[in-house]
């Protein structure tokens, strides 16, 4: 957001004809965000859950503009708005905060600034969502499943903006009082003022430390200060000690989910011209050849060659993964030609896959289920040598009966729960269910069961999730070794470390994993250690 550091606060109430606060555009920004700041200066701390904490404008009293509420405005203003609608349409219509925003950003016409506002607040309250709501629970008597959702929805934006947000409490307060007055009514309006006042009465870090006081043990303490629902807290603390890691980097990984993460993009083998992309503002990733960051608060759609296809967005973890899996060693044969993707849409991987196998002399086979996802793997492949690829719709598990053994290289990139990029998905934890593990496993285990069918003896097999749940990871293809005793795990490990750029092989070097094998490992990638969604890696290989 640009403007970061200023400081814009107005004196409360004043002069306002529309919105309270401060700011150019009525927004009562005082430039960019914080966590458990209000106001400027001040010293830094850490909180239990080690996160950076910003001391706001300390002891003195807060600032509440003269209005009364019914003297105040009525009418939204539009980077709330926006905000309030995705809000919405995300519980209502079970939309993606990640399309539905763009498309309220154009109605509502916001500029950068705006843009940058609206998006903070949407994706800060959506992630932010339990511990938003163990707040204002202890600031109304009632039940919050009592609370008219669009009411709950309005309070949310404006305990996000009084805890976590570079917003006076006044504007604040004025502002979301305003918006619901204008989307659900003047009664309300009176309702959302007397909570956020309750809310606006403490500073961040006494709401934290009352609802850790309330939380009944560690899990739930973590869960409701780091907004992760108890049991996907059990899953990473589980992930993190399944792949070899400690425990006690629970809270850092936690926290990396509720950090906004720099888009990534790849710049396709002998297509992307990384000097252009650079020019352009991007900076080269420390990890993985051809990967770059983009610039804060760009739109990488006007970054050189991404109109073409030749630059993509992409994360690192994934271009991580799929370089592993084309620079891996065959274990056997040198027949090199015959490489399969086979779930590929939306066709980030096999965009990088196809461009490596042209330059290879090699074919990409992308395979995906949904006809529509089929089409965005044909429209991200543009760019790439026609000859070097082709796009298949149909289920990936018929592949072991139609093509058995014919594959040399094969992307198995499954179908999983997506706990490992929670960072980009705000509202994904809300909708994820426990319930929703085992049936993903037993798709993921026949999946890689037909993959291995469809190698040839001495191919290899990537089996890749972007979730770092043991019962997708590990225990899928221990399941499978356990079945298939012609099969091996390979040092999955050594080729991530041989396809990462080698200044940082040491610190990227992930937690190994072995499984029924002196040699083989995986590889767990995970935010708040590499910076990447928590990509999950299994180089297997059979005779
Ligand atoms: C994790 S995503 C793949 C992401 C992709 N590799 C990329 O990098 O953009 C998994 C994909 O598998 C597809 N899928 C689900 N079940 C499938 C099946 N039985 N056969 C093939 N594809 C399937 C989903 O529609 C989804 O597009």
């Amino acid at each position: 957001m640009s403007g970061a550091g200023e400081n814009n606060e107005r004196r409360s109430g004043q002069g306002r004809g529309g919105n309270a606060g401060g700011g150019r555009d009525g927004q009562g920004r005082s430039g960019g965000t914080r966590r458990g700041s209000r106001g400027s200066g001040g010293s830094d701390r850490r909180d239990a859950a080690g996160r950076q904490r910003h001391r706001g404008q300390g002891d003195g009293p807060r600032q509440y503009g003269t209005l009364n509420p019914s003297e105040r405005a009525r009418t939204a203003d539009p980077s709330r708005a926006a905000a309030y609608e995705v809000l919405r349409a995300v519980q209502d219509d079970d939309a993606y905060a990640n399309l539905a925003l763009p498309a309220a950003i154009r109605r509502h016409g916001l500029d950068k600034r705006d843009a940058g506002f609206a998006t903070e607040l949407t994706y800060g309250a959506l992630r932010g969502l339990g511990r938003l709501d163990a707040v204002i629970a202890m600031c109304t008597d009632r039940k919050l499943k009592q609370i008219d959702p669009n009411v709950l929805d309005a309070l949310r934006l404006g305990t996000y903006q009084l805890l976590d947000m570079r917003v006076p409490a006044h504007a604040a307060l004025s502002a979301t009082v305003a918006l619901t007055r204008d989307k659900v009514g003047a009664g309300a309006g009176g309702f959302v003022n007397a909570v956020l006042r309750r809310v606006s009465e403490r500073e961040t870090e006494e709401w934290d430390a009352a609802i850790v006081d309330a939380a009944k043990d560690e899990t739930a303490r973590l869960s409701v200060l780091t907004s992760h629902p108890e049991w996907i807290v059990r899953a990473l603390r589980g992930a993190l000690t399944t792949h070899g890691r400690e425990a006690a980097e629970l809270p850092e990984l936690l926290e990396a989910d509720n950090a906004a993460p720099v888009v990534n993009l790849v710049a396709l083998p002998g297509l992307g011209d990384i000097e252009a992309l650079e020019e352009a503002g991007a900076v080269r990733s420390e990890l993985v050849p051809g990967a770059l960051l983009a610039e804060a608060g760009g739109d990488p759609a006007r970054l050189p060659g991404v109109d073409a296809g030749a630059a993509r967005v992409q994360d690192a973890g994934s271009q991580l993964v799929a370089r592993a899996l084309a620079g891996a060693e065959l274990p056997a044969g040198d027949r090199d030609v015959a490489w399969l993707d086979m779930c590929a849409g939306p066709g980030g991987k096999a965009a990088l896959l196809g461009a490596l196998a042209a330059e290879r002399g090699a074919h990409l086979e992308a395979n995906e289920v949904a006809q529509h996802r089929a089409k965005l793997v044909v429209e991200g492949m543009r760019a790439v040598e026609q000859d070097a690829w082709h796009v298949e719709v149909g289920d990936g598990r018929r592949y072991g009966k139609e093509a058995p053994g014919f594959f040399d290289r094969i992307m198995l990139d499954a179908p999983c729960s997506g706990l490992g990029a929670l960072r980009r998905r705000p509202e994904a934890r809300w909708r994820k269910q426990p319930s929703d593990i085992p049936a993903l496993s037993a798709l993921q285990e026949e999946l890689l069961l037909a993959g291995l069918d469809a190698l040839r003896p001495g191919g290899v097999l990537a089996y890749v999730t972007c979730s770092p749940h043991p019962a997708e990871t590990l225990a899928v293809v221990e399941a499978v070794l356990h079945r298939r005793k012609d099969v091996r795990l390979l040092d999955t490990g050594a080729a991530v470390d041989s396809a990462a750029l080698p200044a940082t092989v040491a610190a990227t070097r992930p937690a190994d994993a072995t499984i029924g094998s002196d040699t083989g490992s995986s590889v767990q990638l995970f935010p708040h250690a590499h910076g990447t969604d928590a990509m999950f890696m299994a180089l297997l290989t059979r005779d």
